[in-house]
């Protein structure tokens, strides 16, 4: 495509929330849906806004594109203030503004192509341009043999290809994504998260995520802010938040995507069938690595036989555990186990150990 931007994130903010509230409703059966945000969303980079249902997510979405105004606060989105924007200036700034949805929201009655050009029609391109920016659009998303297919031919996969070609046909320089994987299979949920990468990457739109899946943020965000109860409860770097997660929901939420470590059946099972303590060490970049961690228990003259586990990726950072069975003598595991927890951390399972060491 023509339009290629800068794909790194820069430190400049394209979307800021300063204190920003939002309240529906009056008196004792008000909801503050939305309660004291303040967030900084950088150019160029792919922003995961995590929480489970009601957290208040769509309506920090809504807030954004101008569709429900704030109750208080400020917001800013490139360079403009939406919070104190007319009616006739927030339908100049939704151009700039791509909008992707669960549920597609295609129009049934009209072809791939039709659907594409919808928001250029709207805004008055000529037929000429509007085809040329159509069929680019279709071979960016890899579905230039289905322009003239009806959505019900599509499979959810194709209809949300369709749906982001759509929200990218103005050129916008944000690109909201409410769920908008929620309601594909794994395997299309991944082809679909590769093409927003691309969206991120080549054509250097900033992406909002808004998601209740981990995996989802895991994959694609390079930063993360989770909310409850209309709060922002912890934002910062992915890997931050998976390598130390501060709040319980955080610690929810990274345990749905990381699995591995045992849970308290397995543990059991591990403890009956392996002789020594076992631990769970947390293994991550540099000062963290399994090398390292192997390396302690060896000049301890600590055995680890490593009985569960799984090392993945974080943004291309190596991020896991490694459950072990220690065998030694207990003074030099205890050496050991101090000694690692100065670099990592180090899970415990006092209440097995007599099981353990019997
Ligand atoms: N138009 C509205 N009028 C009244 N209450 C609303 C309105 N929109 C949202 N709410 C309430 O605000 C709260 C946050 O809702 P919101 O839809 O933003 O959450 P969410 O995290 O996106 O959840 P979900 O994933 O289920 O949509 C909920 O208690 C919801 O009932």
């Amino acid at each position: 495509m023509t339009d290629v931007g800068a794909a790194a994130a820069s430190s400049e903010a394209i979307i800021r929330l300063d204190g920003v509230h939002k309240v529906f409703g009056e008196g004792p059966g008000a909801v503050r849906a939305v309660n004291d945000v303040s967030l900084d969303i950088r150019r160029g980079e792919i922003f995961g806004v995590i929480g489970y249902s009601g957290a208040g997510k769509s309506t920090l979405v809504r807030l954004i594109n101008g569709l429900e105004p704030v109750t208080s606060g400020t917001l800013e989105v490139d360079g403009r203030t939406v919070s104190a924007m007319s009616e006739r200036q927030l339908r100049s700034l939704r151009p700039h503004l791509g909008m992707i949805f669960q549920q597609f929201n295609l129009f049934g009655s009209k072809s791939v192509a039709e659907n594409v050009a919808y928001p250029l029609r709207v805004a008055g391109w000529d037929k000429a341009e509007r085809e040329e920016r159509v069929a680019e659009l279709l071979r960016f998303v890899g579905l230039a043999d289905k322009s003239r297919a009806r959505p019900a031919e599509l499979s959810g996969g194709q209809k949300q290809r369709v749906g982001i070609a759509r929200a990218l046909a103005s050129r916008p320089t944000i690109l909201l994504a409410d769920e908008c994987t929620s309601a594909l299979d794994p395997e299309t949920t991944r082809d679909v998260l590769g093409l927003l990468r691309r969206v991120n990457d080549e054509l250097g739109v900033t992406i909002v995520v808004i998601t209740h899946e981990m995996d989802v943020v895991k994959y694609l965000c390079d930063r993360v802010a989770v909310m409850e109860h209309g709060r922002v409860v912890e934002a910062g770097e992915v890997y931050d938040i998976f390598a130390r997660p501060q709040e319980e929901v955080t610690r929810r939420f990274v345990g749905t995507s990381l699995r591995d470590r045992p849970g308290p059946e397995v543990l059991a099972r591990l403890a009956a069938g392996h002789p020594g303590t076992l631990v769970t060490v947390t293994v991550q970049e540099e000062a963290g690595s399994s090398d390292r961690i192997m390396r302690t228990f060896a000049r301890h003259d600590v055995a680890g036989a490593i009985v569960y586990g799984g090392i993945t990726e974080i943004g291309e950072r190596p991020f896991g555990s490694l459950t072990l069975a220690l065998t030694g003598e207990e003074t030099a595991k205890r050496a050991a186990l101090a000694e690692l927890r100065a670099f990592t951390a180090v899970e415990e399972y006092p209440h097995l150990s007599s099981e353990v060491e019997r």
